[in-house]
């Protein structure tokens, strides 16, 4: 289980994330909702710590992830595993290899400096491709791919790191709805073998599809937080003082996405 309580983070006098709780159970796969500047990427990045809290916790399993430094930090970095949007690949390296890089962490530093992989961990990474379809790209550099296998090489990398949880922030406001579409099935495939996923959408129909709960943010606070069928067009109108159409061809416009091609009828 992870609980965030209360978790506030400001800017300068601008308030991003304003105490926020949320009680997520194992192995759900949590979408995020919100207009720009909801605070759903600052939200992430806290349970991850990439950003920290100025009020509230995050705990996982009773421990206080808010209080962890060191080691300790770098632990919970690897059991809570982040994709973003740009997908985050050293481009001019090999896939295998930027996959086998989700096992830097768990290893000494040596090793982990002269990038030594055991026959292993090879295999693992082998194998996170191959799940994905990508096995017969592991000796090309990251650039040839296209966004969507690029970011199920992040997916790849990911796993390697043998995650808790995932943290996908606008995993595909890149990419086009085909592209799309493999990764959400990448990431609910994951999440199906029990991997808690939260992920950051801009596009409602996608949430909707693919989500066990959604999680409307507005202005730093949550507005909605129920299954799918309850985020209705009237609701969305309720919570934002939109209509659907216009929710979605903002937050599109927000991320660089494409605007959506069919809005949801009421
Ligand atoms: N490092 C930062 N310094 C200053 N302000 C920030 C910083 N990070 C976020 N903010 C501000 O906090 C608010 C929430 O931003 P955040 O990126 O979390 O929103 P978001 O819902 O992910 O929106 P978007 O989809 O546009 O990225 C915004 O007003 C943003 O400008």
């Amino acid at each position: 289980m992870l609980q965030i309580e209360g978790l506030t983070r400001r800017f300068g006098a601008k308030i991003a994330v304003d105490g926020v709780s949320l009680a997520v159970p194992a192995g759900q796969m949590v979408g995020v909702i919100g207009r720009s500047g909801a605070g759903k990427s600052t939200m992430l990045r806290m349970v991850n710590r990439l950003t920290d809290p100025c009020e509230g916790r995050v705990r996982f399993e009773g421990t206080d992830v808010t209080a962890l430094r060191g080691r300790a930090l770098r632990d919970w970095r690897m059991r809570c595993a982040m994709i973003f949007q740009q997908f985050n690949l050293v481009q001019r390296l090999d896939v295998l290899t930027n996959v086998l890089v989700g096992r830097l962490n768990r290893r000494p530093l040596m090793t982990s400096l002269l990038r030594m992989f055991t026959a292993e961990e090879r295999a693992m990474a082998l194998a996170a491709l191959d799940r994905f379809d990508l096995a017969e790209t592991a000796l090309q550099r990251a650039d040839t791919l296209s966004g969507g296998q690029q970011q199920r090489v992040a997916i790849a990398r990911a796993l390697l790191q043998e995650p808790r949880i995932i943290l996908a922030d606008e995993p595909i406001a890149s990419l086009d709805p085909r592209n799309s579409r493999t990764v959400m099935d990448a990431l609910r495939g994951v999440n199906r073998e029990g991997i808690t996923v939260l992920v950051n959408l801009h596009d409602l129909a996608t949430a909707r599809d693919y989500c066990d709960r959604i999680v409307a943010l507005n202005a730093g606070r949550i507005v909605f937080d129920g299954p799918p069928a309850a985020l209705t067009a009237a609701r969305i109108r309720e919570v934002y003082g939109v209509t659907e159409e216009e929710f979605a061809e903002e937050a599109a416009a927000a991320v660089g996405a494409p605007p959506p091609r069919h809005a949801v009828p009421a």
